[in-house]
């Protein structure tokens, strides 16, 4: 009979920090990842859906002052935002307050499963439309290289990775940047997690904020 040293689940063996083998990845370590994955995901987005919306509109505004504070100054940063869904922070009156200072705001557009996202420049009043998940895009600006990007968070771990709603989206567009952006985290402190078990795809965050 074979005898095996790990249980078929040996998620609870993995090392916080572990990146995968040489090889190119573990068919088996990665589908018991992508299956926890998932499952986190769902717990993580009706745990924040469950905060009362004036608590939320509290938290944002706390995560909007400490971003002020990570970037610096504006003037002439081309900053890449999101319009929020599922309960993100919702941090678009920061955004049209950072616009009169000088800065200009992109937002993200999928173009196709398994692509990089396209940044799409866009200031308050020019028309969006609704695409991809219901998310709402600009309908017309031009595609842009933003040196700022904020990406919301599902989930995040002490290393900085950030877990998504499951696309790869932000990894593929981050590894195809030629210029790497300043990358920025924001989410809930109650979004943490003690290891997103990163693979090889997974890039990590420059920064991560939470109200905390
Ligand atoms: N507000 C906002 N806009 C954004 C992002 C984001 O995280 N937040 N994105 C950041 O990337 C992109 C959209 N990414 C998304 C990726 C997957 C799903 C999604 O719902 N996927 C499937 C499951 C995927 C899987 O597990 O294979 C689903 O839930 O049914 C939604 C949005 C671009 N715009
Ligand atoms: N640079 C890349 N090239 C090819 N595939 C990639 C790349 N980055 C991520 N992927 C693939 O995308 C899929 C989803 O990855 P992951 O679970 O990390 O998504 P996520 O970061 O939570 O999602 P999102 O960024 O859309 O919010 C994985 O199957 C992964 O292999």
């Amino acid at each position: 009979m074979a005898r095996y040293a790990s249980s078929p689940c040996f998620l609870h063996e993995l090392q916080p920090g572990y990146r995968g083998h040489n090889a190119p990845s573990d068919p088996v370590a990665w589908s018991d990842i992508a299956r926890w994955r998932k499952g986190e995901r769902k717990r993580l987005i009706d745990d924040r859906r469950s905060v009362p919306p004036d608590e939320r509109r509290a938290l944002s505004d706390r995560i909007a002052e400490k971003l002020d504070k990570v970037i610096g100054s504006l003037e002439g940063r081309l900053i890449s935002l999101y319009w929020p869904i599922r309960g993100e922070p919702d941090l678009r009156s920061w955004m049209t307050a950072r616009i009169r200072c000088g800065a200009q705001i992109a937002l993200p557009v999928v173009i196709r499963k398994g692509w990089p996202l396209e940044f799409r420049a866009w200031r308050p009043g020019e028309p969006l439309e609704r695409a991809a998940w219901n998310i709402l895009v600009p309908s017309n600006g031009p595609a842009v290289q933003p040196s700022v990007v904020i990406a919301p968070l599902v989930g995040f771990d002490a290393a900085s990775y950030r877990l998504g709603y499951g696309g790869g989206f932000f990894d593929r567009t981050l590894a195809a940047m030629r210029r790497k952006p300043l990358v920025i985290g924001v989410g809930y402190a109650r979004s943490r997690l003690t290891s997103i078990y990163p693979q090889p795809h997974d890039i990590p965050m420059d920064v991560i904020i939470t109200e905390e």
